[in-house]
């Protein structure tokens, strides 16, 4: 059990109004830990004071760090230092480059491991070293056999598993989702739980996600947190979590 990242006290106020009200929690490696809550609950603000988007009005944020075995203290840092550092996040930062290719997609996103400029020569399909890393993480997405074909033309399923592929592609040590099966069918859906679970526990990439399907929130979930008006309000696997009176109440009007 490895601590991945971990808030303490954090708060983020907004005038009169606390939208993430001391928040503490340690995430671990072998978890994939969804936060849940109501509309307004401070999901949002939550993710953005891990990735470092907004500065807290107080408490920290720890990340342990691609290369290292100590937590660092992250709290002020830019986005651009903390996805550095091994935090990466899927679906609003990210864009997928819909006139690229696949392949090209996730070159450009192993460029900005490297200390090159990005420029069209760095994305030369010429660049081995690029291609094979590029090759490995769509592997890793199941993407093969599309590699050369434009973003614009995928399906929605695998434009996320392009997305995903490029949080990936910054060889993050926590990855942060943003409701990953949002606008999915059935089978997509069923699909982005199974690669989130697969890569989670085969690799060294811990996934944290907000999702508003609580199907798949069960499905996919070692531990649920639980916000309400900002305050964390329970913290449990999904059958702990789905028990608890305060959730049931707060969450969906008693009606789990
Ligand atoms: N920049 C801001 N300025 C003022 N208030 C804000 C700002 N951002 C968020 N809020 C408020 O903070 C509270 C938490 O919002 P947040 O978007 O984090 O919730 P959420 O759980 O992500 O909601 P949803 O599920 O609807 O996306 C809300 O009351 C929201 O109106």
């Amino acid at each position: 059990m490895t601590t991945v990242l971990e808030t303490e006290d954090l708060e983020r106020q907004f005038g009169k109004l606390m939208a993430v009200d001391g928040v503490s929690v340690s995430i671990d490696s072998d978890d994939v830990t969804s936060i849940i809550g109501p509309n307004g609950a401070g999901k949002t603000t939550f993710y953005n004071l891990l990735s470092g988007r907004l500065d807290p009005t107080g408490g920290s944020v720890k990340l342990r760090p691609r290369d290292g075995t100590e937590l660092v203290d992250v709290t002020g840092q830019t986005p651009y230092e903390i996805n550095r550092l091994g935090l990466s996040r899927a679906f609003q930062i990210n864009n997928v480059f819909e006139g690229l290719s696949v392949i090209d997609n996730l070159r450009v996103a192993r460029i900005s491991r490297t200390d090159r400029s990005l420029n069209l020569s760095d994305i030369a399909r010429s660049d081995p070293e690029l291609s094979e890393e590029a090759r490995e993480i769509i592997e890793m997405v199941n993407l093969e056999g599309l590699e050369q074909t434009k973003c614009a033309n995928l399906s929605h399923g695998d434009k996320r598993k392009v997305e995903v592929a490029l949080a990936l592609g910054t060889d993050p040590t926590v990855v942060l989702l943003d409701e990953p099966t949002a606008g999915m069918n059935a089978t997509e859906t069923e699909r982005m739980v199974n690669l989130v679970e697969e890569i989670n526990e085969q690799t060294d990439t811990t996934f944290v996600l907000t999702e508003h399907d609580m199907e798949v929130v069960l499905g996919i979930s070692d531990r649920v947190l639980v916000l309400d008006n900002g305050a964390l309000i329970a913290d449990g696997t999904p059958d702990e979590v789905m028990a608890d009176e305060r959730v049931r109440e707060a969450y969906l009007g008693g009606e789990l």
